[in-house]
């Protein structure tokens, strides 16, 4: 018989189970003849538990102190509950005579444990790690959970901005993190030259892995190769055909809602306009929502999946757990009907011949040649989830005033505050878009605008998503007088604005008056 072990649908690794398989009926077989333990389980109690404390004292200092540990967080936890039962039927076997003590006197014991693991933890990351000088809520030096609470609402970019005004531009916001809102940012983390890599939070993907996740500099360079076939000048002339396509079905139904003169949700049609173009370059297949006008069920998972990124972001190990031993959770069972979803697409995908070439085309036909189709389906797979759904230095790093930053720290340059500068923007806060043509001189120092990010990291899709945007917005800016919709005064769309890996943004109604000919309205 095979030897796995399996918990909610969790399967640890091989190792891992053999380990555990043979540890379990060995310690509980133990238990009835050694002598040894008998005497330890006499010792008296304010003794065990002081060395349960020790025993937590050292896991932190000889172990987790050092080293990532998100993606072994499953595994920790299941090796603690077993630890934690065999302690308890210890205990009812030759300590405490009753359950009730025995579980009380397991409980203890854990506590001191855990206790011990966690003050020891606080203290360093509080008085002796290398970041303990910048400023910042105590909390957040303290533990990321500070962080999960206060964006439990989606709106970190809210409160990045509001730290930014109670503490200045370099803020502690995690044991491990700094968000730096300075324009320098985007070049020194992501430009050339520098030597940042990706930070934990990327291992979300795992065991699917995507061109923009991977953390392997060398597996990412050799993936963008393939990938920046796929954006050539002959490929992205394929796709602006079809973009073409779609933008005209965008402006079709939005002819007969002005027809109508019903308001238009630009927020949900431009969302559906640009998630059916994406399906089409990831499956060969739109989502078919402007056809449709509603929602697929499977972008619909996605956004509630996309909530998990918000929150649970800044503590990527909670989000192994949840994904590992509570599959069936909430938002959890989103996330991961999503990736099935997408695993299945590319699935089929990869049987069928498309009429002509899309991006997972490259992807595909890369393996192929190499003869690793099959070898490589959880880098197709997270690709796949890419496309829809489309930094910290080991050294350390000096920026141009001479202000340090230690290595292994996790960098977050926000754009949204980093768009919000007074530095780098006259009148930062207005929609004022003649800063970016008429009026330069609005524009004080244009290094922090980085829609797409800089360097080897930045967006392969930059061509084809700016092909999208000048097209939709010189069609419909062409023919129509466009206003606000009654009853709109443009704040929601900001307001109810939600961060999660990707923006999104809240409702934003419009009125669009179809112009005659000649120019005038009609
Ligand atoms: C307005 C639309 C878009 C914006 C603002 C945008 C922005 C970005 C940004 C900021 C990154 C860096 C992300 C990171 O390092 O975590 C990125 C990466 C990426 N984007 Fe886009 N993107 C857009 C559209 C697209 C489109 C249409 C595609 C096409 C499939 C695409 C494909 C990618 C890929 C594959 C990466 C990873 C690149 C790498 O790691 O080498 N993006 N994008």
């Amino acid at each position: 018989m095979e030897n796995t072990f399996s918990f909610s649908g969790y399967e640890l690794p091989v190792g891992m189970s053999k380990l555990i398989w043979n540890f379990v009926p060995v310690s509980i077989e133990s238990l009835s003849s050694s002598h040894e333990l008998q005497s330890i389980m006499h010792i008296s109690l304010p003794l065990q538990l002081y060395g349960a404390a020790v025993l937590g004292l050292l896991s932190h200092l000889c172990v987790f102190i050092r080293g990532e540990w998100h993606m072994q967080a499953p595994t920790i936890l299941i090796l603690y509950s077993i630890l934690s039962l065999l302690i308890f039927l210890a205990e009812i076997r030759y300590g405490a005579s009753d359950v009730v003590s025995s579980l009380s006197k397991t409980l203890l014991l854990a506590s001191s444990y855990s206790t011990a693991l966690f003050t020891s933890m606080v203290i360093y990351r509080k008085y002796f790690h290398r970041l303990r000088h910048f400023p910042g809520p105590w909390l957040a030096g303290a533990t990321k959970f500070w962080h999960v609470y206060q964006c439990r609402d989606g709106r970190n970019h809210l409160l990045l901005e509001r730290l930014r005004q109670q503490y200045g531009p370099i803020i502690r916001t995690g044991p491990e993190e700094l968000t730096i809102i300075d324009p320098e940012m985007p070049g020194a983390v992501d430009g050339p030259g520098n030597n940042c890599s990706k930070a934990i939070w990327y291992d979300f993907l795992l065991p699917e892995i995507a061109l923009n996740t991977t953390r392997s500099k060398r597996d990412h360079d050799t993936r963008r190769r393939i990938w920046d076939r796929g954006f050539s000048a002959k490929a992205l002339a394929y796709y602006e055909e079809r973009v073409v396509e779609y933008a005209e079905t965008l402006e079709a139904r939005i002819a007969e809602l002005s027809r109508r003169g019903e308001p238009v949700d630009v927020s949900q049609w431009f969302y559906w306009f640009t998630f059916d173009v994406m399906g089409e370059f990831a499956f060969a297949k739109s989502f078919g929502m402007l056809r449709d006008e509603k929602w697929h069920i499977a972008v619909v998972m996605l956004r509630k999946a996309m909530r998990l990124l918000g929150p649970l972001s800044p503590v990527p190990w909670l989000a192994q757990i949840g994904f590992y031993i509570a599959p069936w959770m909430w938002v959890v069972r989103d996330w991961l009907a999503m990736l099935v979803w997408c695993r299945e697409r590319m699935g089929e995908r990869i049987q069928m011949t498309a009429a002509k070439p899309d991006v997972s085309h490259w992807l595909i036909e890369a393996s192929r040649k190499r003869n690793s189709l099959e070898k490589d389906r959880e880098w197709l797979n997270g690709d796949a989830v890419t496309i829809i759904i489309a930094g910290s230095p080991a050294a350390g790093l000096t920026l141009t005033d001479g202000r340090y930053i230690p290595g292994g720290t996790t960098i977050v340059a926000p754009r949204y505050s980093l768009a919000r500068l007074e530095s780098c923007y006259e009148m930062p806060t207005c929609f004022v878009p003649e800063r970016w043509y008429s009026r330069p001189e609005m524009v004080r120092d244009r290094r922090g605008f980085a829609p797409f990010a800089l360097g080897r990291y930045s967006c392969v899709g930059k061509a084809l998503a700016m092909s999208e945007l000048r097209f939709v917005t010189a069609l419909l800016v062409s023919r129509y007088d466009i206003g606000f919709a009654k009853g709109e005064d443009g704040t929601s769309v900001l307001r109810e604005l939600r961060d999660q890996f990707t923006a999104a943004p809240g409702a934003l109604n419009l009125s669009f008056q179809r112009r005659g000919l000649d120019g005038q309205t009609g």
